[in-house]
């Protein structure tokens, strides 16, 4: 049985059909990209897994019981985090606190400690509020509040959009320690290199069709599918 599986689900906003049956799946421990160009349909994806937009049809199964139909907060509580383009840092309170809020509400919240260990950056900043941080301690901060919460699936949109290149380097790192520590993550990144660099396996999601899947090795040797889908070289 898949950690997640996502079974031919079709998403609308209003009247527009963005999603046409689309399938994945994600197993325990692994580290699945979802890549495509602006626009096909990566964010959507997220959000249907995350309940905040809910399929017309389809099945999502999450250890093998259906959550198609669940709402965010108890997707959440079964351990689904999305941690969105936008990060959803508070500013106006701590490092810690903000933490300590995301460990409040979940039902098996890690350690501090331990969060402070994989971030050793957000240790040395855990006083100061969250509009202090920089753009890539933020992100490592939306990271740990999903971290934080013992999540089983951890969800990244875009973690590297808008960062210099020496701090996607960092958190490139922080991602690595988290999939080497076991945890399950799916990542949506325009960052094609990086994005394949941390994953076990890739999805190509083209005008809401999934298009390809494979592993990074595979679609490295496919050029003709990177460049038709992507528009890039890696
Ligand atoms: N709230 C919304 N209402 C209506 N249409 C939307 C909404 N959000 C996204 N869309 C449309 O849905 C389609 C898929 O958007 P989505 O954000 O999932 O793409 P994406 O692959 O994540 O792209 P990007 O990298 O630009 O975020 C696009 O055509 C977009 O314009």
């Amino acid at each position: 049985m898949s950690l997640l599986e996502v079974d031919k689900i079709n998403s609308y906003y209003g009247d527009s059909h963005i999603l046409f049956d689309v399938s994945l799946h994600v197993e325990e421990h692994e580290v699945v990209a979802l890549l495509g160009r602006n626009g096909a349909g990566k964010s959507t994806t997220l959000k249907s897994l995350m309940g905040v937009v809910q399929p017309k049809s389809g099945r999502i199964l999450h250890k093998g019981e259906e959550v198609q139909h669940l709402p965010p907060f108890q997707l959440a509580r079964r351990g689904i985090q999305l941690v969105p383009e936008e990060r959803r840092i508070f500013g106006q309170i701590t490092v810690h606190e903000n933490l300590q809020l995301a460990a409040m509400t979940a039902p098996q919240p890690r350690s501090l400690d331990e969060i402070y260990e994989t971030f050793p950056r957000l240790a040395e900043r855990k006083r100061n509020r969250g509009k202090q941080l920089s753009g890539g301690e933020q992100q490592m901060l939306a990271i740990a509040r999903a971290m934080i919460r013992n999540a089983s699936i951890i969800m990244l949109d875009e973690p590297f959009e808008g960062l210099a290149p020496l701090i996607v380097r960092d958190l490139m790192e922080v991602c690595r320690k988290l999939a080497d520590g076991g945890h399950t993550i799916v990542i949506v990144e325009q960052n094609v290199r990086a994005a394949l660099s941390l994953a076990d396996r890739c999805y190509l999601i083209n005008n809401g069709h999934m298009v390809y899947e494979g592993t990074p090795a595979q679609l490295h040797a496919d050029t003709s599918v990177i460049e038709k889908y992507l528009g890039v070289k890696v």
